[in-house]
């Protein structure tokens, strides 16, 4: 059935889907246009601030300092760099290049691993709301479940699993000692966050973004915030990734987070917004522009959130930063109403957190 775009898009999408080797397939049989399926159609210039980039936090700062420069960044920006946390180069440098060597295996080694299905908690495949956007992004992702049920390891491709569950051994010491500050810069106990269960709901999404012949007309992932508390990201050295910065009353402008060797990248996610601090800190919408180099961009993001996911198990602001002169600015919510929504809608849909806003 032929639409608006004049062609069968469920039909291209489709096809696309079924031939289990993402967009980096698409590279390897030669495209030199990208499908129409990737045109984003009202794509603004990707131009960013050159001058400005987002904060970067030395952890081995005296840690009342460290605290107060996390708050500060936690609310002016939403994200920041750390660095000076403990985790070596050389094991930032190894799980990157697994992650590359999972998503340049041979097209019919690779294929054997695509499924949108995420039972058994490892899935591979290309643009994780495909039938859900309204134009494809230029990016394949392989996503591990590391908690609170952890992927069986066998389910893991061998050629990044012993790094990915190194990983989330290290990124794990590391959303402790995050959220441990970011709950001080709110004034609570540093274990706050690790008592509600913050630190077990661990997802890990291993993206990869081939070369786009057409980097204007697409992008890598669409604007957006994290569904999560936190998450932790590392990233190869070719960039890409850019925050919103709010300037004066109704503009925005993008600034890139610069590529800084042995540095993590953090960000406040919605659940960190809304049912923790009651808009104290700020989950902040990012994208990737679609990849101009020749080389494809590698990066690793963790998504932490509560284990607890029951039906009687609500979050909403805490009561701690609830007062008469601050009322909750959300309702209580579970876990599965939450993604349940995040699942319903496109990536780029801006309305996650209004769902619940009061
Ligand atoms: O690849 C990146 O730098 C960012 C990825 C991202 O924003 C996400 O997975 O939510
Ligand atoms: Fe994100």
């Amino acid at each position: 059935m032929a639409t608006a775009e004049g062609y069968d898009r469920l039909a291209v999408l489709k096809e696309f889907d079924e031939s289990k080797t993402g967009v980096r397939g698409l590279v390897e049989s030669g495209v030199t246009t990208i499908p129409p399926i990737f045109r984003h159609p009202d794509l603004h210039p990707s131009d960013a601030s050159p001058d400005l980039s987002i904060p970067t936090i030395d952890l081995s700062l005296p840690r009342p300092l460290a605290v107060d420069l996390i708050r500060a960044a936690s609310r002016d920006w939403g994200f920041f760099q750390i660095t000076n946390h403990g985790v070596p180069l050389p094991v930032l440098d190894r799980t990157i290049s697994a992650v590359r060597s999972f998503h340049e295996l041979p097209p019919a080694e690779r294929s054997k691993h695509y499924s949108r299905s995420t039972d058994g908690g490892v899935s591979y495949s290309s643009n994780v709301d495909l039938y859900r956007s309204s134009a494809a992004s230029w990016r394949d992702t392989i996503q591990v479940m590391m908690g609170p049920a952890r992927a069986e390891p066998d389910r893991i491709p061998a050629v990044c699993r012993a790094e990915l569950v190194a990983w989330d051994e290290h990124v794990t010491g590391v959303g402790r000692a995050l959220m441990g500050m970011m709950a001080e810069g709110l004034g609570l106990g540093p274990g706050r966050l690790e008592e509600m269960t913050c630190l077990e709901g661990r997802t890990m999404v291993c993206h990869y973004y081939p070369p786009c012949p057409e980097p204007d007309l697409t992008v890598g992932i669409a604007d957006h915030t994290d569904p999560a508390v936190l998450t932790v990201l590392i990233q190869d050295h070719i960039g890409g990734l850019q925050v919103k910065r709010k300037g004066e009353p109704g503009e925005a402008y993008w600034v890139d987070v610069k590529p800084l060797p042995g540095a993590l990248v953090i960000n406040v996610g919605d659940l960190l917004q809304q049912m923790i601090s009651n808009d104290e800190y700020n989950s902040v919408e990012h994208r990737v522009v679609a990849n101009s180099h020749q080389e494809a961009r590698v990066s690793i993001g963790v998504f932490f959130n509560p284990g607890k996911r029951g039906e009687s198990d609500f979050y909403g602001p805490l009561q701690e930063l609830v007062s008469p002169e601050k009322p909750a600015c959300y309702r209580n919510f579970t876990i599965s109403e939450f993604m349940g929504t995040f699942f319903s809608k496109q990536l780029a849909s801006k309305s996650l957190i209004d769902h619940f806003k009061l």
